[in-house]
């Protein structure tokens, strides 16, 4: 998964969100993009999904160029859990999982042993048949992982996906995200702010700030580069400073 020289400007917007994007991820590994708020990291993983279109720029997802030709192929291909739950809140945890497996044409046993599967792996098999409007946060955000894997997808892409939830279910979710890469081999980036957790997470990171990458590279070597950084969080400092944010 590459871009190379990305730009984005929204439609009306007067501010430049990526000004010169570039980076690489290995296929395979777990990865992470960091950076303060207003960095651009949401609009970097919506221009890899097809989402959002970027200015100028190319992308390569899965060996393939982000574009008319290969969108099908590298959706159905792409597990994608955004930043904002996407569940319909009125429907049970089960409902919604089907809902989205028929989306991806699964249907009959097949698709009812694999959500009932899932739902147990995720702890949520006595909450099957409860309307997701009723789930606390860290239920919302394990069934949605869950509707973005139904497919086994070979690239999985989720933004911030331990925000907002307790410890137990943040726990949950990153032994998944390991257990999931080594067992299934599916590449997986996410963005987070929770520099600890991504040093501890990811193989790869790529630091980026204004639209723009500052640093990339595997963490723990990051910080050995780094003298008097004992953490992640002490290069993301280093490189991205302490000026607040917008
Ligand atoms: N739909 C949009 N229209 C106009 N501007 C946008 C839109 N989406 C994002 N932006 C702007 O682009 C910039 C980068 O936003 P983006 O959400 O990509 O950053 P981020 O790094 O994911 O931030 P955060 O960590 O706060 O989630 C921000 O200044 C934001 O206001």
């Amino acid at each position: 998964m590459a871009v190379q020289d990305l730009h984005k400007t929204y439609p009306g917007s007067l501010e430049t969100t990526l000004r010169g994007l570039s980076f690489r991820f290995h296929e395979g590994k777990i990865a992470g993009l960091l950076g303060p708020n207003g960095a651009g990291k949401t609009t970097t993983i919506s221009i890899l999904c097809g989402l959002v279109k970027a200015g100028s720029g190319s992308v390569e997802v899965m060996g393939l160029t982000q574009d008319a030709v290969h969108r099908e192929k590298i959706k159905s291909a792409l597990g994608v859990v955004p930043q904002q739950i996407a569940l319909f809140p009125q429907l049970t945890a089960y409902e919604n999982l089907e809902y989205f497996g028929n989306l991806y044409g699964f249907k009959g046993p097949g698709l009812k042993s694999q959500i009932l599967s899932l739902l147990e792996q995720f702890g949520l098999e006595k909450a099957a048949h409860k309307e997701t409007g009723k789930f606390s946060g860290g239920m919302k955000r394990r069934t949605n992982i869950i509707a973005a894997i139904l497919h086994r997808p070979r690239l999985l892409i989720l933004d911030e996906p331990t925000a907002g939830v307790d410890v137990q279910s943040r726990t949950m979710i990153l032994q998944f995200l390991k257990d999931y890469n080594r067992a299934e081999g599916v590449s997986i980036l996410y963005t987070s702010h929770l520099l600890e957790e991504a040093q501890h997470l990811c193989e790869e990171v790529v630091i980026m700030d204004e639209g723009k990458q500052v640093l990339q590279g595997n963490p723990q070597t990051l910080v050995s580069a780094n003298p008097g950084c004992r953490h992640l969080e002490d290069v993301f400092l280093h490189y991205t400073g302490h000026a607040l944010r917008d």
